[in-house]
């Protein structure tokens, strides 16, 4: 007998796809706007950030390339966080909040998949708090959009 072919999903695909990222940061960023730490710093977003961030984070994940087809890019990423002087607290707020989302829309909730996507939140919110203290990027423009993976587990759990 052959043995059976295992297809790893994507972190993007085991969340649910595109649907679940804009679902995901379209709660999370009203939830930002009503909190009084959070709202000071985001109430000037455009209408579009939230999809923006979404598309950014799915494709980080292992989605489709949408925010660089959209002309965005790692290092545009990195630019919008420039000069904004976020704190720790405003970035244990932001993942308190996303997390909260998260589990409230039933994003999978298995160990391998969250400790995979923490992972990667934790990285980017602290890369957007040290960026936030500079006012010039350090990194070359063409720097490489950051790919996701599922880590040490490899995989999502399959009971
Ligand atoms: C994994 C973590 C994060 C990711 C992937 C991320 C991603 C992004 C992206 C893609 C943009 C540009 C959106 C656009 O082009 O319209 C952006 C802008 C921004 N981000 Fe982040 N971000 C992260 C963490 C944070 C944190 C922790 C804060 C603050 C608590 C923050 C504050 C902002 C602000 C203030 C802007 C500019 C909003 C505006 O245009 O007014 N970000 N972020």
């Amino acid at each position: 007998m052959k043995p059976s072919k295992i297809v790893v999903p994507t972190l993007f695909e085991w969340a649910g796809g595109m649907p679940a990222f804009e679902h995901l940061f379209d709660e999370f960023y009203n939830k930002v706007l009503i909190d009084p730490l959070l709202e000071p710093v985001f109430k000037h977003m455009p209408p579009e950030h939230r999809q923006h961030v979404a598309h950014f984070v799915a494709e980080v994940l292992g989605g489709p390339k949408l925010y660089s087809e959209e002309g965005g890019s790692h290092f545009k990423m990195i630019s919008k966080h420039l000069s904004r002087h976020l704190t720790q607290e405003h970035r244990k707020r932001w993942m308190e909040l996303l997390l909260e989302t998260a589990d409230e829309l039933t994003l999978p909730d298995d160990p391998e998949f969250r400790s995979a996507f923490l992972a990667y939140l934790e990285w980017g919110t602290r890369i957007a708090v040290i960026n936030s203290h500079q006012d010039i990027a350090n990194e070359p423009e063409d720097i490489p959009m950051p790919k996701w993976g599922w880590g040490v587990p490899g995989g999502p759990y399959i009971p």
